[in-house]
């Protein structure tokens, strides 16, 4: 998203409207919902929201980077889009995170774990917006980002790394899916796991 000097409200943030149509939205979802997706777990904690990792699974109750089953091919040519709109090699995409948000699911604020680069979402579904708040003193600077439905998003730079960022609960259902690089500290653990090459 741009702001109307045409400067993006991010540094590091793209945003794209009709990155998939209607009836791949429709036929994603379907296969979302087809995944064995399991409430999130954070250290004891149990989330609303349900997810799924291919190729990495970052275990936030251990705190742990391991490998996840590899990535199913019907999201073969989602991944490769989204690779081009966000100008990375597709084959560096190695995670897709799988989400769906239930009545009341959100994400609490974070910043995606530094073992990740590249953060590319799409949204399917409810419409939703991404709150973006920087710690400037005693105080937050906040921007907020609408997430329409079959759009997509690729958090990259400042965006990425300065912005923490949340997603207030759902009125009605929508899912995502992420894809995400591994940072060069993810590579030095994944090839200590045994993966990635
Ligand atoms: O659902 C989304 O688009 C965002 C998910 C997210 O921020 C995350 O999994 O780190
Ligand atoms: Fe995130």
């Amino acid at each position: 998203m741009r702001d109307l000097f045409d400067t993006p409200v991010l540094p590091g943030l793209k945003t794209g409207e009709d990155f998939v149509t209607s009836a791949e939205e429709a036929a994603l979802t379907a296969m979302i919902d087809r995944v064995d997706l399991s409430p999130f777990r954070f250290q004891g904690w149990i989330g609303k929201r349900l997810t799924h990792s291919f190729g990495w699974h970052y275990d936030f109750d251990r705190g742990h980077l391991g490998t996840a089953e590899p990535m199913p091919p019907w999201l073969d040519t989602i991944r490769l889009r989204a690779a081009t709109f966000a100008g990375v090699d597709a084959e560096a995409l190695v995670q897709a995170l799988l989400i769906r948000y239930d009545i009341g699911a959100g994400i609490g604020w974070h910043r995606d774990r530094p073992h990740f680069e590249h953060v590319i979402g799409i949204s399917l579904g409810h419409p939703a917006a991404m709150r973006f708040r920087r710690r400037a003193g005693d105080r937050f600077e906040r921007t907020t980002v609408p997430l329409p439905p079959r759009g997509i998003y690729h958090l990259s730079g400042e965006a990425r790394h300065d912005w923490e960022h949340s997603i207030a609960e759902m009125a009605a259902r929508r899912w995502s899916i992420t894809f995400r690089s591994l940072s060069a500290k993810g590579l030095r653990l994944a090839r200590a796991a045994g993966g990635a090459d």
